[in-house]
């Protein structure tokens, strides 16, 4: 569908400016009433200074990703980037339809642009899979241009100057998109010298000769001190300013201030500029692609889906448990986080847009393997299906694409995930088995010591009595009490911890886990069970020492063993003990004020965060 819309895609180093120069152009654009659609793609970000249209973070939650795959704040916004990407053809068809003149009121303007803002960490956007999938969608769509946005004042180097540049280059041949360099922070550092030093190469020369001079790239005495010594890092600048030239040209380039809003004037321009050269040399290219995919398609896709779903077979492995070992923490501090296992927190039918009747999203928790690989088959089958005039989108015709690159991205995780899985559901099947002879042993000896007392209560006061004469009835009534008392905490254990399910509905085993919601109670139930019978194997052990008497000594063996299985329990099997499920971390080291986090290390063999 041609519309008129132009995707502006903010890229940029952590700290250069994009959500504050996001900000900007978004004002700017409102005060020229010309509204544009916002999308935030950022699953990291605390906060965005603007109203976005669509956010990352209303469908995925970052954190619960990182904990769910064990995975660290770069994986955790990639894979969260992943998860965003299989939905990206409701994404294009939203911004389709908002793009588009809306037939039931032909005056109301269009909307003209669309602004993206990105993860801070560049790489993970541009380097990954979901970015190249959500770019190249985009493009495929909309007039899309980056805005590579740079933070002058940091670039006022030589070499930070060129790093930036090279970096900027490597995003240009990566994403293959016209690109305008933002220099931004303008209001603390003029950009000019910027603009020279892109011109001009003698300017370049000289500014690099003195910086050699001052000693900036490690020569004696240097301030800069840490090039690779003397002359090396000048020449290799040198060479590479003049390899740059050629990327130069294709280049706008343009100085803001995010802050005061200079120079974002010059910025729609050069968007209009570019805009025109996407249509002119972009699109053919992207146009004689979707060509060739399309010849190709059929076949490959096959292929790449047999090849994705062998990869990602763990279809047949049977539901994986939620709770429970599996999702308990890597390392220690994890651990001491923990909260409740949710990736998707409010689900993409959320928020102005995502109400949208066209965004049906209905996919499983992405809170699980299978969940992950539901959600790519059903992203894909989604994508086989639907032969409309939305298929013409290069969207569809990407198909393989995304089958190939999420499997490499998510290779490493599930091999990971399924290591993790075949090794805890090992562990929580003892976990469980001696957590259920303890309860069940509870009940037992419990409602041993209970029978007596309710059918024989006089006998029971006979035997307990110095004197010889028969019960009163006081007696006999409080021997029945504590009978019927025994006989209820005997029931309760088991129904506290979850032994005997209170609904037929629940088909999975109960976990000592303190968010199952099958037992909430079933760790304070252990520990004041344990307690129970610790104190009563004491108060037996006196009688016995003072009174002699053989039964004490029985009261003492049951109570202690139970006493000692039940500790074992809190200790070792719940997710409230001190032992890590997961890796066998002992995190009594590592609790404030005597943190020992080598101890934890070792057992993890991972970072203690
Ligand atoms: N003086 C000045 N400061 C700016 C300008 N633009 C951004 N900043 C400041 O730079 C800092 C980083 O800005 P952000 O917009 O958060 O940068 P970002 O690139 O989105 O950061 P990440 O999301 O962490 O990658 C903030 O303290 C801003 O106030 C500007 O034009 N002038």
């Amino acid at each position: 569908m041609a519309s008129p819309a132009v995707s502006v895609v903010c890229v940029g180093m952590a700290g250069s400016g994009k959500t504050t120069f996001m900000q900007r152009i978004n004002s700017y654009l409102h005060s020229k009433k010309t509204v544009p659609y916002v999308m935030n793609l950022d699953p990291a970000v605390h906060s965005v200074p603007f109203d976005s249209n669509i956010d990352i973070r209303d469908s995925i939650n970052y954190k619960e990703v990182m904990k769910q795959y064990n995975l660290g704040p770069n994986g955790g916004i990639l894979t969260s980037l992943n998860l965003f990407a299989t939905k990206v053809d409701q994404i294009i068809s939203l911004l389709e339809k908002r793009t588009a003149p809306n037939p039931d009121n032909p005056s109301a303007k269009p909307i003209e642009h669309i602004l993206v803002d990105t993860p801070g960490q560049i790489e993970v956007f541009v380097w990954s899979a979901s970015g190249s999938i959500l770019l190249e969608t985009l493009a495929s769509s909309f007039p899309t241009v980056i805005a590579y946005v740079i933070d002058t004042p940091r670039a006022s180097s030589t070499s930070t100057f060129m790093s930036n540049m090279l970096y900027a280059c490597s995003i240009l041949y990566k994403t293959k998109l016209p690109m305008i360099l933002v220099f931004n922070k303008t209001d603390v550092k003029d950009a000019d010298f910027a603009k020279e030093w892109m011109t001009d190469f003698d300017k370049f020369q000289q500014a690099l000769r003195q910086e050699e001079e001052s000693g900036a790239f490690g020569t004696e005495g240097g301030v800069g001190g840490f090039g690779a010594g003397s002359g090396y890092m000048g020449s290799l600048l040198n060479s590479m300013s003049l390899m740059l030239e050629e990327f130069y040209r294709h280049l706008s380039v343009v100085a803001v201030s995010s802050m005061t809003g200079d120079g974002v004037d010059e910025f729609f321009d050069a968007v209009e500029t570019k805009r025109q050269e996407f249509e002119r040399d972009y699109k053919p290219e992207l146009e004689r692609k979707k060509q060739e995919r399309e010849e190709n398609k059929s076949s490959q896709r096959e292929l790449e889906l047999g090849k994705l779903m062998k990869d990602m077979s763990v279809s047949g492995s049977g539901r994986r448990e939620r709770k429970g070992p599996e999702t308990g923490p890597e390392t220690v501090s994890e651990a001491e986080d923990e909260e409740e296992d949710e990736i998707i927190k409010r689900g993409l039918a959320d928020g102005e847009d995502f109400s949208d009747e066209d965004y049906d999203y209905a996919g499983p928790s992405a809170g699980d393997e299978q969940g992950l690989s539901e959600r790519y088959k059903q992203a894909l089958s989604g994508s086989q299906s639907a032969p409309s005039d939305a298929d013409n989108s290069f969207t569809r015709l990407k198909l393989e694409h995304i089958l190939t690159t999420l499997k490499q991205n998510h290779y490493h995780h599930l091999a990971k995930l399924k290591t993790a899985k075949v090794r805890d559901t090992l562990t929580d099947a003892k976990w469980i088995k001696v957590f259920q002879t303890y309860t069940y042993s509870t009940a037992a000896w419990l409602s041993l010591q209970s029978v007596p007392l309710m059918v024989g209560p006089s006998m029971i006061v006979a035997m307990l009595l110095d004197e010889t004469r028969p019960a009163s009835s006081i007696e006999i009534y409080f021997a029945r009490c504590l009978g019927f008392s025994l006989l209820t905490i005997a029931v309760l254990t088991v129904m506290l911890t979850g032994s005997i399910p209170l609904t037929s509905s629940i088909s999975e085993p109960v976990t000592t886990a303190d968010s199952d919601p099958k037992a909430p109670y079933a760790l304070p139930t252990l520990v004041v069970t344990s307690l129970f019978h610790a104190i009563s194997a004491f108060y037996a052990y006196t009688w016995y020492v003072t009174r002699g008497q053989g039964v004490f000594a029985v009261a003492v063996g049951g109570g202690s063993i139970l006493a000692f299985i039940g500790l074992w329990c809190v200790l070792f099997a719940s997710s409230g003990g001190k032992i890590s499920r997961r890796t066998g971390a002992d995190k009594r080291t590592t609790g404030f004020p005597f943190a020992n986090s080598e101890a934890a290390k070792k057992h993890t063999g991972k970072k203690i965060l």
